[in-house]
């Protein structure tokens, strides 16, 4: 081992060897020792997904404890000369955070997309009668906020509507885009995954199906980001007059400036999402640095009120606690943890759990036609889901995929193929795949039909929006893997009515955060709409995991934030108190 690799390992974070080669290759170049160890730790903090890393962090970590002193450094470029001078790899900015050029870059760029976004509003208000036609007349504060959202969002080229589970989001989408169908606008919709923009598209046809209102909006289709952009991009579609992006909180940095890039300049921009959830997995915390600093804002609403605390005044609570951090009322309110201490423990309790769904798969498994059956499985993976903060390990959705199957097979006695697939097989796409309109998350189930052959069955929107059952051969499957259980980060977007969630067993675990947990928790389904109503959720774990994963608050480093602070500060002084 090279004696880099030893000093990364006795190290009391490790980098790994790519850091220490951005290091090493530094040196080579002619850096000062203290800008190539620089240089390792911002490539180390972009790993983790932060756009820079702060001088006092790197400080703990190893022995630089100062900027480097290189007056006409070639290596690092003070960001307020970022503008003229030419390319230097490294930015530090006055709070001595140090970036990868192109994250401070980028940053810069998506900064001044937004704020240039913020000022000046739209001519075309949406008139007070639309507004009482759209939700009839005012309920008091209920709804007020949603109102005020409608109004506004068709004020400003860029506005935020942020709000929890159930806080009314997408009926106020939906009103949004009456009113912008009113005024004959252009509207596209996009979410940055395919699982997210499948249930937008289903969620905005059924509130059409409900709607007095006459629309077509039962057409419209929200598609990813990505493929929004790529369509941009070949020509194949032109800048609508509004984009709504949904599930905004899994949006990256890198992803919203190519939106703002491609966006034409007077179109008007909405994210929907929840700040509170899990950050994206690529680098950034985009929607969060928008709340915090649109807070006071018209371009800003968080909706607070819960429209599901009649139905389902538990799992409000629930989600309420978890946010909280309050670990204490969460258990509490959880009717105490599921004990799994011990690999033995866990064992037992999976195998309970996969004989409670081995009986339903095996009602499931009666019916003759297989699209009845694949159906009757696609409602048990919304009906009965294990969800994991871990991937790897006895406590790791590997590891509990592994158990649940084995337990499956013992149980239910099927053929298994070469491949590992058996009738009533759930799985997980792992990858997009245009060709046959799958995409990474997708969940899909397996039939076995007389002649042998597997068949796997996802429901798939056709082209009017539609939500089809359609069969693949299973040996057409693009990567996957089994899907009994999916990592927390995977289940963003979905909802389950019945929820058990696994944590890990050590409390120094690195993937725990209150998002974490939060994200979990607030993915049980609260209405009563889903056949087998009764909704449950439980967590799986110690109380002092859990409340270590509470206390822990993720954050991320980076210039967006402040940048958008600063380059709204005019804007803010101008703000009416009332607007
Ligand atoms: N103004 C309102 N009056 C009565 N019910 C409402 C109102 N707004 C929303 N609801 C109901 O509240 C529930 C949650 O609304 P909606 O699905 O729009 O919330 P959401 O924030 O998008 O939630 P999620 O993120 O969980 O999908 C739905 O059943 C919806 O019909």
């Amino acid at each position: 081992m090279s004696a880099e690799l030893i000093k990364a390992a006795a190290e009391p974070i490790a980098r790994d060897a790519l850091d220490l080669a951005v290091a090493s290759w530094f040196r080579r170049l002619g850096a000062p020792a203290a800008v190539a160890e620089l240089a390792s730790w911002a490539n180390y903090a972009d790993r983790q997904a932060n756009a820079a890393v702060s001088l006092q962090q790197v400080a703990q970590w190893s022995q630089v404890t100062a900027l480097p002193s290189v007056p006409e450094s070639e290596w690092i470029l003070p960001a307020d000369e970022f503008d003229n001078s030419p390319v230097r790899p490294l930015v530090v900015d006055d709070q001595q955070r140090v970036f990868l050029y192109r994250n401070y870059a980028g940053e810069r760029e998506v900064a001044a997309h937004l704020v240039a976004r913020l000022r000046g509003t739209q001519a075309r208000p949406v008139k007070e009668e639309m507004i009482t036609q759209l939700f009839g007349p005012a309920k008091g504060s209920e709804d007020a906020l949603q109102r005020e959202a409608v109004r506004r969002a068709a004020r400003h080229r860029l506005f935020v509507l942020a709000g929890g589970p159930g806080t009314g989001k997408t009926t106020t989408v939906f009103r949004m885009l009456l009113a912008a169908q009113a005024q004959a606008v252009e509207v596209a919709l996009a979410a940055p995954t395919g699982k997210a923009a499948q249930r937008l598209t289903e969620a905005l046809r059924s509130e059409a199906g409900r709607s007095a209102i006459e629309s077509d909006l039962e057409t419209l289709r929200a598609t990813t980001v990505h493929r929004w952009l790529i369509e941009m991009d070949r020509g194949q579609i032109r800048s609508p007059k509004i984009l709504v992006i949904d599930e905004a909180s899994m949006l990256d940095l890198e992803l919203l400036r190519q939106v703002l890039q491609a966006l034409d300049p007077d179109a008007r921009l909405i994210l929907v999402g929840d700040p509170n959830q899990l950050m994206s997995v690529g680098t950034g915390t985009v929607l969060g640095d928008l709340v915090e600093s649109l807070r006071g804002m018209p371009q800003l609403v968080e909706l607070r009120h819960n429209f599901r605390v009649a139905q389902s005044p538990q799992l409000v609570v629930l989600n309420q606690h978890a946010l909280a951090g309050d670990a204490g009322a969460l258990i509490e309110a959880l009717d105490g943890l599921r004990d799994v201490s011990t690999r033995d423990a866990l064992a037992t309790r999976v195998d309970a759990w996969a004989d409670a769904l081995a009986e339903s798969m095996q009602t499931v498994a009666n019916h003759s036609d297989p699209a009845v059956r694949a159906q009757g499985y696609l409602e048990l993976a919304q009906h009965q889901q294990m969800l994991a903060a871990n991937r790897e390990g006895p406590w790791g959705v590997g590891g509990l995929n592994r158990a649940i199957e084995s337990r499956l097979q013992k149980v239910l006695q099927p053929e298994v193929s070469a491949a590992g697939h058996f009738e009533g097989r759930r799985i997980l796409v792992t990858q997009n795949h245009s060709p046959l309109n799958l995409f990474n998350g997708d969940i899909g189930v397996v039939t076995r039909d007389d002649s042998g052959e597997y068949q796997v069955w996802f429901e798939i929107l056709d082209t009017d929006g539609v939500a089809q059952l359609r069969p693949i051969p299973a040996s057409a499957l693009p990567a996957h893997m089994a899907a009994w259980a999916m990592t927390i980060h995977k289940s963003q977007g979905s909802e389950f009515t019945n929820l058990d969630i696994v944590l890990p067993n050590e409390t120094t675990s690195r993937v725990l955060s209150r998002q974490l947990i939060y994200t979990a928790v607030s993915r049980v389904k609260g209405t009563g709409e889903f056949e087998h109503a009764h909704q449950s959720i439980r967590i799986w774990g110690t109380t002092p995991v859990l409340a270590a994963g509470l206390a822990e608050i993720a954050t991320r480093t980076g210039g967006l934030r402040d940048m958008l602070q600063s380059g709204l500060s005019e804007l803010r002084a101008a703000v009416p108190a009332a607007t």
